[in-house]
């Protein structure tokens, strides 16, 4: 994770115009054995020093920060170009940093900030708990789905265990039981019954598994799981990778008929700004909780980034974010009281 907010100034040579409190310093780091404290300490010579951040991914590239641009100018001054004994004799060469312009595939227009825990959130019915499982866990159930057969959809790959879900209708066919989860998830669904945080779960007794794998770059549009499908509460245990997790919360939806089967949900409001919008980070071992009005009444979805934001941070998607969704299966209708999304209630 490199710093969001400074980098390199284009070229050198322009530094005479610029006038920062904050140096890029190339040729130390992590990657030829100096820790930021020791950078910190050669800095601090010069100055209040109010962070140290890698300037990239490459370990040697740094960012430092001070209180004033004249600590930065004292600094630049005394150590660019010149051996320093304290980091090993190595040359530093210093610029002065400018503000990175925030790429735009990751904030375009339509940046949202990100908040960390689900309090901040503050969504009704999202619950987000960290390490649900320890990292051997997540290596056992990674295995375990990469041992079992991936069905491959345009952009991503899926299992689907208890019921099969079909991506056409939005919904399972209850007459078509495909048998008891598979084993591996056992504990699990026994950590989730006994989650003391959520009273109601004990009781629940989830029957259906979608495993999905997202390569980087690949999300999933904004939806709400079909009310008539799935009863109150999902849960989804990230593995592997980070992602983050948009919310929107639009004022109407409609269900409409499309063939005499399939009865499909109008987004009228595509174009619409009229909805409230938040986003949540979920880290591999967490396990984020959809229920009540979070889940019948907000859209959700993974923006399609390579790269997220999260507190002025990159998060770079890794190789492949695999998340299992828990859920059950309804046998009534749904009669919540988010009737302007609801299918059963159209
Ligand atoms: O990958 C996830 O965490 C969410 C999956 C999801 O929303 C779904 O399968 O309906
Ligand atoms: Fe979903």
């Amino acid at each position: 994770m490199g710093s969001t907010k400074f980098m390199r100034p284009k070229g050198r040579g322009a530094e005479g115009d610029i006038h920062s409190s904050d140096l890029y310093v190339a040729n130390c780091g992590p990657a030829v054995g100096i820790s930021f404290e020791e950078i910190s300490m050669v800095f601090r010579a010069f100055g209040e020093v109010k962070g140290v951040y890698a300037a990239d991914e490459t370990g040697t590239r740094i960012i430092v920060s001070f209180s004033d641009e004249k600590s930065a100018q004292a600094a630049l001054n005394a150590l660019d170009g010149r051996p320093c004994d304290d980091v090993g004799g190595r040359f530093l060469h210093i610029q002065y940093a400018v503000p990175r312009p925030l790429p735009s595939s990751v904030l375009g227009h339509d940046s949202v900030d990100v908040s960390l825990t689900a309090s901040e959130l503050n969504i009704p019915g999202v619950y987000l708990f960290h390490d649900f499982i320890t990292p051997n866990e997540e290596e056992g159930l990674l295995a375990a789905v990469d041992a079992r057969s991936w069905k491959c959809l345009s952009k991503r790959r899926v299992q689907h265990y208890g019921f099969e879900f079909c991506y056409q209708t939005r919904n399972v066919d209850t007459k078509r039981h495909l048998g008891a989860l598979p084993s591996f998830v056992a504990p699990v669904l026994e950590r989730i019954s006994t989650c003391s945080e959520l009273d109601d779960a004990g009781n629940i007794k989830l029957d259906q598994l979608t495993v999905n794998e997202y390569p980087p770059g690949v999300g999933l549009s904004p939806h709400i799981d079909t009310h008539s499908a799935f009863g109150d509460m999902i849960f989804s245990l990230s593995l592997a990778g980070p992602c983050i997790m948009e919310f929107r919360r639009y004022h109407e939806g409609v269900w409409e008929p499309e063939s005499s089967s399939r009865v499909i949900y109008i987004e009228k409001q595509e174009n619409s700004t009229d909805f409230l919008r938040r986003a949540i980070f979920l880290p591999p071992r967490s396990i984020l909780l959809l229920s009540g009005e979070a889940r019948y009444a907000w859209h959700h979805y993974i923006p399609h980034h390579k790269v997220d934001i999260v507190k002025e941070s990159l998060i770079r998607r890794s190789s492949r974010r695999v998340s299992l969704t828990f859920r059950k299966v309804r046998r009534e209708p749904c009669c919540c009281e988010y009737a302007e999304y609801c299918d059963s209630q159209r």
